[in-house]
Order: C-alpha cells, then structure tokens, then sequence
C-alpha cells in the first residue's frame, strides 16, 4: 500500500451519486477539505443506471406516443425510431450531466483553491479500515490509504437478482443493463411491478414497437399504493397493449437459440409459459454494503445488509449514512437531502431535523402519478381518521384542452376541525410541478383555507388542487351530484 500524500480530510465521502456529491458540495460550502471516492461512474443510479437515463428514455417514449396519435387533427407520416437513436440520446443526456458533476469537482479540487473548502476526488473503491480511516482500491491498481474525522457512506443500491436465473444483460436484464439492448425487443417481459418495472413498462410501450408482459406475484401492481392508483396505472398500461400477469412467480427461463420461455406459476394452481425475445428484472433493489469493511468500524448491518443510522443519519461515532444504502425510500431528493443533513449535523451547521410528511415522489407512467405524504393505506395503518377527496380531470380546462383528460387529484385530510393535509395523490399531465402545492402545504403545516383563498391562474392543472381543496370544504363548483363519477368525497375512521 502506498504512503497517502493527504493530510486528514475533514470528511471522507464513499460514493458519488446524487448523495455523496451534494454532500461533499454542502462541506465545501462549510470550507471543509472532503475526500470523494466513486467506484464506477459519477452520478451513480441517480445519472447513468436509474433517474436520468430512465427519465430521458420516459420522455422520448412519451413524445414518441404523442407523434403517434390520431385523435389531434394532424397525423405523423412514416414515423420511424430505433432503440440505438433514442440510446445516444440519452447517453447524451447523462454525459451532459456527468460533465457538469466533473467541471464542478475539478473547480473545487483540492490544490486549485485558495479558498477554504475543497474536494480530492479519488476513483477507486473505498472500505472503511476503522473509526476514522478508509482504504482505497484506486481504479489505476494502487491502494491508498485516508484519515478522516467524518465519514459517510452513500454507496447506493443495486438491482436484486433472482438466485438462480443469471442477468447477462444481453438477453435477460436488470435496470443496470438495459441501455445495452441493441434493438427493441419485439417481446420484453417486465418481472416487478414496482415503480422500476411500471416505468419501463411504461417506457417500451409507449415506443410502439415491444409487446410488453408486466409480472407480479403480489395480487395488484404498484402493491403499496392504494387500490384505486394502482387500478388507474394498471388501466393505462392496459390501454397501452401491456398485459398485466398477477399473482405470478417466475419458475424459470429456458434460453432458446431466438427467444426465451418464461415459466409462471400462479398463486391458483395455474401455471403457463410466455415466449418472450428479452426479459427485465425489477424486483426491487439491495444495498451496497458488501465489502465495505463494515465490521472494521464495529457497524452491523441489518440482514438485508442496509444500514441503520439515526434521525440524523448517524450510523455509529463519526460515521453517517444516506441515500439508498439506508433504510429509507429510494430516492434521488432522498439521498440529497439526507446527505446535506448529515454534512450539517457532523459539523455543526444550522439544521432544522429531518421530516418527511412532506416527501414528494414522481412515478412516470402515462400519465405520469406523483406522491406527497400518506396514502390511504399509510392512513389505516397508522388508525388515523381522514376524509379523501377525488376530483378527475375531465372537469379541468386544461386538461380539455390538451385533450388529456386521463387523471385525477386525491387529496386525503385529517377529519377533524383542522383539516390538515396527510397526502395526495395526483395523476395526469404536469402533475411532477403540481405536486408541489401541497408538498409546501404540508411542510409548512398550513390552513388548507389559505389554498382556497388564494387566486389560481386560468386555464391551467394547478387548479385542480384548489377544487379538489374546494370540494373538501362543500365549496367546489363542480358538484358530485351532477358528476358523481368524478367528484367523490368519502370519510374512514377506524373501528373500534
Ligand atoms: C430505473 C430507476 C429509475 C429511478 N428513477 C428515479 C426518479 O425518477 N426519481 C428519483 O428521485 N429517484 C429515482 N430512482 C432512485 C434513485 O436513482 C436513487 O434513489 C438515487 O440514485 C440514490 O442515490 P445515492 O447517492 O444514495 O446512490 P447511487 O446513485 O446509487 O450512488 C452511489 C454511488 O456509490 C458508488 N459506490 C458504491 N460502492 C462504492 C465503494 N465501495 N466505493 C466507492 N464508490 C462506491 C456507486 O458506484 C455509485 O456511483 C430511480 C432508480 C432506478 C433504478
Ligand atoms: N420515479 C421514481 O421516483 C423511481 C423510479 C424507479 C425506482 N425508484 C425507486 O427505486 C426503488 C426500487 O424500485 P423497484 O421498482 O426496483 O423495487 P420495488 O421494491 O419498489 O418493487 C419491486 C416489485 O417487484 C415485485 N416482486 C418482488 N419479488 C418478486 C418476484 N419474485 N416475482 C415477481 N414480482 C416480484 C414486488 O411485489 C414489487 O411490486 C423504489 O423504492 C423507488 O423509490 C423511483
């Protein structure tokens, strides 16, 4: 092992994904000398093998999808797309923001700055080799050795594999390798239908060019979402030509010569067999821990090797954690978040704690379906009483004149004289900027009547929102009498 040439850094960073970078940004602005270590690509999940490739490919597919209408007045001639053009695409994409990630690194590194703070990044792979001390497998084959006061880990997830079917990522597929097809499959089954294998489901069918099997061995899609949200993706996807299988496990995939035979079995008995040309894995995601040298620091992981840390992202000591390798949802703004939190706890900083009532998520289906705080389900397991109100976007100018009309808002309330907002569930066009409304509402923790007092611009999907908030209060415009099927208001309590 080499002698390091560093002097202690005030913060060792293992991993650069979304996490790790915006914590080593948040300790510089503390003018803090950090070491970044990243194995692989900058950007980690959050650029190249999840939120940005898979969000250009959405977008491609969703503009794709709209080209191919022929309910608009005008008709695309000769449409025509291959796999290999929307892949350079969107590795176009990810390098744009690979670049960006690098021209800042190299801004701040350490030895061009006469300011304080400062970032030594370290290609390799780091494992902790004690309290305050990582060990670096550097990508050029050398070893290094760091101190460090702090330390935190962000080395992210993976994709969960089935043990006995082999991904090679040539025919079989994870989310990792899926940028590595050479052309659409003209057959693709997605086993998981979690939000990876919706999107991709959602993704490949909107291309028009793959007969798409969905799977899953839950009885419904999306199985944490409350029923009606995952019967609205399951109706699209259905509208899009995917077939959805049920309460299926995959037995086993027999690899012929010019396709693959996917072997189900049934929760019922039943079984079948799918020709397919290509297979994706989504059947959830595991942490990066392995080989960390976790014991070094006397941290245990828990048995599906995530890490428990405090509600200040401390794991043990000097040691914190954020993003996926924790316990927490899976999330790009997640691991920021948790990450900058960790950076102002361990030095100091101005912080007000962590909260997630407020946690905001995109899922990307056609349309698209965002998250803010509970669901109904959330509700009923914590035995919160709540009133839920549905306003679909059929009565939404906006949404007529886009002629996309498919979505609604869900707004759920605590029923009681505060009515303070729990959770929505919005689904249609713009719904990842509409979201937002409620997302400070609830951060904020603020009156529901100082939305519906305020003034809305026409024509646009925000308005929803404020119906939807209207029609809590018996106020809306729109009345369920006159539209039942798009104005529902209901009330639960738990029994007794
Ligand atoms: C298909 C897909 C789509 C997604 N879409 C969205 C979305 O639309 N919105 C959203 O918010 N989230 C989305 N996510 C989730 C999101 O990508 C992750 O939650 C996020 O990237 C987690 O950030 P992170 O920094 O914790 O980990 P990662 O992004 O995984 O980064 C961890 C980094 O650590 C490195 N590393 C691992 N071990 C070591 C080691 N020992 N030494 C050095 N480096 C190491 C890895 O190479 C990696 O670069 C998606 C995920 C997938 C799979
Ligand atoms: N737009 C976004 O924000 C976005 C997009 C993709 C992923 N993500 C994040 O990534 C994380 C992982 O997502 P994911 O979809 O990969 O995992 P997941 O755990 O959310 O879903 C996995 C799905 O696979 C099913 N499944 C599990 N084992 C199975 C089996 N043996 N056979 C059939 N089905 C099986 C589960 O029932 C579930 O529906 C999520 O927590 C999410 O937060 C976010």
């Amino acid at each position: 092992m080499s002698t390091a040439p560093f002097a202690p850094f005030d913060l060792c960073i293992i991993g650069a994904g979304p996490g790790g970078f915006a914590g080593a940004m948040r300790a510089v602005d503390a003018g803090r000398r950090v070491c970044l270590i990243e194995a692989d690509e900058i950007g980690g999940t959050g650029v190249k093998w999840g939120a940005l490739a898979s969000k250009t490919m959405w977008e491609l597919a969703k503009d794709y999808a709209v080209a191919a209408k022929r309910d608009r007045g005008y008709r695309c001639r000769d449409l025509q797309v291959s796999y290999s053009a929307v892949r350079a695409t969107v590795m176009t994409a990810i390098e744009e923001k690979q670049q960006q990630m690098r021209r800042q690194l190299a801004v701040f590194a350490e030895g061009r700055r006469t300011a304080p703070g400062s970032i030594a990044y370290l290609q390799g792979r780091g494992r902790l080799a004690g309290d305050d001390r990582v060990a670096i497998a550097l990508n050029d084959g050398t070893e290094r050795e760091i101190r460090a006061d702090n330390i935190l880990i962000v080395t992210g997830s993976k994709p969960r594999r089935f043990a006995h079917i082999p991904v090679d990522q040539q025919r079989i597929f994870d989310s990792d390798g899926i940028l590595d097809l050479q052309r659409f499959p003209p057959r693709l089954m997605i086993i998981g239908a979690g939000v990876t294998g919706c999107e991709y489901a959602t993704i490949f069918s909107n291309f028009g060019q793959t007969k798409v099997f969905l799977v899953d061995h839950q009885e419904m899609i999306l199985p944490y979402e409350d029923t009606d949200v995952s019967a609205f993706v399951s109706r699209n996807l259905e509208h899009s030509g995917v077939t959805i299988l049920h309460s299926a496990r995959l037995r086993d995939i027999d690899q012929n010569s010019d396709h693959l035979e996917v072997a189900l079995d049934f929760a019922d008995g039943n079984e079948t067999v799918v020709a397919v040309d290509a297979v994706l894995i989504s059947i959830g995601r595991d942490p990066n821990t392995r080989g960390l040298g976790l014991a070094s620091a006397g941290i245990v992981p828990d048995a599906a090797g995530f890490l428990d840390c405090d509600a200040d992202c401390r794991v043990r000591g000097r040691i914190y954690a954020a993003g996926d390798v924790t316990h927490r949802p899976a999330l790009v703004n997640m691991a920021v978040m948790e990450s900058r939190h960790a950076v102002k706890h361990m030095f100091r900083l101005p912080t007000r704690p962590l909260s997630f009532p407020n946690m905001s998520t995109v899922m990307f289906f056609n349309p698209a379906v965002a998250a803010v705080g509970l669901n109904e389900k959330g509700c009923r397991q914590r035995g919160l009483t709540y009133r839920v109100a549905t306003y679909t976007n059929a009565l939404l100018p906006r949404a007529i004149a886009m002629r996309a009309t498919r979505g609604f808002v869900k707004i759920i309330v605590s029923d009681d004289d505060q009515q303070k907002i729990l959770g929505m569930r919005a689904a249609g066009p713009q719904v990842s900027s509409t979201i937002m409304t409620i997302a400070l509402l609830i951060d904020q923790d603020m009156d529901v009547r100082e939305v519906v007092g305020s003034m809305f611009p026409h024509p646009t999907m925000s308005e929803v929102i404020q119906e939807c908030l209207r029609l809590l209060m018996g106020k809306s415009i729109y009345k369920p009498e006159a539209f039942p099927d798009h104005l529902t208001i209901r009330r639960w309590h738990p029994t007794p």
